[in-house]
């Protein structure tokens, strides 16, 4: 039998970063997926003792490692699919063994944190059994939309399934998405968090969270609040196409916040502040279409002052300056003094 899980990614309106730090963030799901399909395959068909294999349909790569091979690497693990035990360094380092004669190109070497997130999740959840698992996904990697714990929460779904430790026995019959149940996601969710971890370094959890429970959340210090909104919030996402590495940046956060504590304390009881009012406009009750715009409005002010970035402020008040007829210079300071040029 073939299971399939899909999760969600995510879009983070404010306390991105912050939420780290224990600042509320305020993230939503959207509609784009990442699909994880899981096939159990009969042990030793071939005499041997087969292998577990992903297949990265996107990417047009497959790897695969055999049962035996992961037997010695990490022992007899798995069969564990009640509530997750981290993983530990030493797991870790012989999940980093399993990946070493892994054709991964050199301009995919990303791939191997998600490599490493499956090979734990997969082994702990279902031991050492052969299986293959086919991943597909709508969202880009690495954007910002939370294609790691969408490709976490989707895996962890299809494996805890197979495991028989989640979802409806046997299943409606028919090919079509069900829901899982609370407590089923609860476990989804710490199986996936486990996965973030391997992936992101110190994540606070909002990413696995709100692609596992949908909708849109207020999030603090691992604790979820449903927003409820009687009207839709419509997004337009532009993808820039910079490549950035999400536990790079979390790394330098956490840096800086050790460099000045007193005024990255400060920014963080901001962003905290700017969160908590975005999530009470997004639950206003909005009535009519001036009210619509007006909180739409407000989301955007609130949502730009989480954001700002020097530049993006630059260009607008020179926008607006040139507007009314002034002149602008954007110059650099603190540069050179007497130059000369030889004809
Ligand atoms: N479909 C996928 N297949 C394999 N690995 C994946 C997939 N999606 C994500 N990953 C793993 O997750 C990593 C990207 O995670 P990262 O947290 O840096 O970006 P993101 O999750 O897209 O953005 P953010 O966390 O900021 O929302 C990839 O380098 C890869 O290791
Ligand atoms: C950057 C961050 O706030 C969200 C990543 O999408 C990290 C986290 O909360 O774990
Ligand atoms: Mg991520």
């Amino acid at each position: 039998m073939e299971v399939r899980a899909r999760a969600p990614g995510k879009i983070i309106l404010a306390g991105e970063h912050a939420v780290v730090h224990g600042s509320a963030a305020v993230a939503a799901a959207i509609d784009l997926y990442t699909t994880s399909s899981l096939r159990l395959l009969p042990a030793g068909e071939d005499g041997g003792a087969g292998a577990v294999e992903l297949d990265l349909r996107d990417s047009g790569l497959t790897f695969s490692w055999p049962c035996s091979r992961v037997r010695a690497a990490l022992g007899e693990v798995g069969g564990k699919a009640g509530a997750p035990t981290p993983c530990s360094p030493d797991e870790l380092a012989a999940v980093a063994k399993l990946l070493e004669g892994q054709e991964i190109p050199e301009a995919k070497i990303w791939l191997s944190a998600g490599l490493s997130a499956f090979l734990f999740l997969y082994t702990s959840i279902l031991g050492c059994r052969p299986g293959k698992a086919v991943v597909t996904s709508d969202l880009p990697i690495g954007a910002g939309l939370g294609s790691s714990a969408a490709f976490c929460v989707s895996m962890s779904g299809a494996l805890l399934t197979a495991a028989g430790a989640v979802g409806v026995a046997g299943g409606s019959g028919a090919e079509e998405w069900e829901l899982f149940g609370k407590d089923d996601l609860e476990l989804v969710n710490q199986w996936a968090f486990q996965g973030e971890k391997i992936i992101h370094g110190k994540p606070s959890g909002i990413d696995n969270s709100v692609s596992t429970f949908g909708s849109m959340i207020k999030f603090k210090k691992g604790e979820l609040t449903n927003l409820k909104s009687r009207n839709p919030v419509k997004m337009l996402i532009t993808d820039t196409r910079v490549g950035r590495n999400t536990k790079a940046l979390l790394a330098g956060v956490s840096e800086r916040a050790s460099r000045h504590p007193d005024a990255m304390a400060s920014v963080f009881n901001a962003v905290n502040s700017i969160s908590e009012e975005l999530s009470s406009v997004v639950e206003l009750a909005a009535e009519d279409e001036i009210a619509i715009t007006s909180r739409e409005d407000k989301l955007a002010e609130l949502m730009e002052m989480n954001q700002v970035s020097a530049h993006t402020v630059l260009e607008k008040v020179a926008t607006e300056l040139e507007s009314h007829g002034f002149r602008c210079f954007k110059v650099e300071v603190g540069g050179r003094g007497l130059q000369v040029c030889r004809a």
